[in-house]
């Protein structure tokens, strides 16, 4: 979508997707803005694409579109055990209002010794892929269903490939240092609940939602699968009712699996592949991790710019470019 909007004219878009909402990992987040650090991202670029992508969401939540886009506003509370943990993060100053919690505050935790209040936005992560998906249609995007094997399929039909398949990646382009890390989450109907809560050792959170709140959760590296675990639902269902005991008397308890696209850093890179004589311009976006929606709009803009250097390239052998 960022790229027909900063290109308008100067190419045609096809989206080339094995699957669409409901059925990706976007469609499981829990769409919390909450950035998650990449360790060989520099801290001030993680910060921009954070700062880029409140910001939009903060206009689309503060206008007529913010329901069908299922974007929200929603305040509560990180809390920790251990005093240390409790540091100030880099996107305190980016989301509303961040201040440590009260004593009083403190007294709904009894486990927690300190924590930290803040507002920040939510996605409803299925309505937001489907708002974008008819934004996508509204700029004359091309969309199709289809499984890429081979990024060279696509050389004789399109001058630049956009890469921005998620976990998909690994074997697509043989990524090693993309790794799952598989999440178990609950969306239950417990509509009472409107304050998120997240234990600041990441394992156990309560997110409202528009129409469900999200019980989380788990973080397992290099596990595949895609079944829900009824031991773990369980258990987060216990961890979470140990948080929020009203959500003993949850209902229509919904079980969903992700596997986050993991890495050090997000693959956010042109590569131009050779094969023959012939050349391929690819510009990368994946590896976002647990914190895909926090960033998306940041790196969208970057990718964006960086396709943009692509055409630059191209112009002179041909007038426009075919994504
Ligand atoms: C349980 C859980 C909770 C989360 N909560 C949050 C949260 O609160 N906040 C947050 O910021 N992030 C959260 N995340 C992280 C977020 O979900 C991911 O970072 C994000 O969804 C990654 O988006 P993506 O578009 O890269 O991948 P995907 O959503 O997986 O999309 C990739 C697309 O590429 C397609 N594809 C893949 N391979 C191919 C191929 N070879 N050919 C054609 N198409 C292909 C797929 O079909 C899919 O449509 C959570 C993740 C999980 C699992
Ligand atoms: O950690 C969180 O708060 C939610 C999340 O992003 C995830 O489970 O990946």
């Amino acid at each position: 979508l960022r790229i027909a909007e900063v290109n308008p004219n100067c190419c045609s878009i096809t989206l080339l997707s094995e699957q669409f909402s409901p059925n990706t990992t976007s469609d499981v987040a829990a769409g919390m803005l909450i950035p998650h650090t990449y360790p060989d991202t520099p801290i001030h670029v993680q910060k921009q694409w954070f700062k880029e992508t409140f910001t939009y969401l903060f206009a689309i939540c503060n206008s007529a579109e913010a329901s069908e886009a299922g974007i929200h506003l929603v305040s509560g509370w990180q809390i920790f055990k251990n005093p240390s943990e409790a540091e100030v993060p880099f996107w305190s100053d980016v989301v509303l209002g961040f201040r440590p919690m009260s004593a009083a505050e403190m007294q709904k935790f009894p486990q927690h010794s300190h924590g930290q209040a803040f507002t920040t936005l939510k996605c409803d992560c299925p309505r937001y892929l489907l708002w974008l998906e008819k934004r996508l249609k509204a700029n004359g995007v091309q969309i199709h269903t289809r499984k890429v094997t081979d990024l060279w399929e696509l050389h004789n039909k399109y001058d630049i490939v956009v890469n921005c398949t998620g976990i998909g990646a690994r074997q697509l382009v043989g990524d090693e240092q993309l790794f799952p890390v598989r999440g178990q989450v609950l969306k239950v109907h417990a509509p009472w609940v409107k304050n998120f809560i997240r234990d600041g050792d990441g394992l156990t959170y309560i997110y409202p939602g528009i129409d469900s709140v999200t019980l989380g959760g788990t973080r397992e590296k290099e596990n595949w699968c895609l079944s829900p675990d009824p031991d773990t639902t369980k258990d987060i269902f216990d961890r979470c009712c140990s948080l929020e005991p009203s959500l003993q008397r949850a209902q229509d308890i919904r079980v969903k699996v992700g596997l986050r696209p993991s890495r050090s850093a997000v693959r956010l890179q042109k590569e131009v592949l050779s094969q023959g004589g012939a050349k391929l311009l690819v510009v990368h976006n994946y590896g976002h991790g647990a914190g895909g929606f926090s960033v998306h709009r940041g790196t969208a803009e970057e990718a964006a710019h960086l396709v943009g250097e692509c055409i630059a390239a191209l112009q002179g052998s041909s007038s426009r470019a075919k994504l």
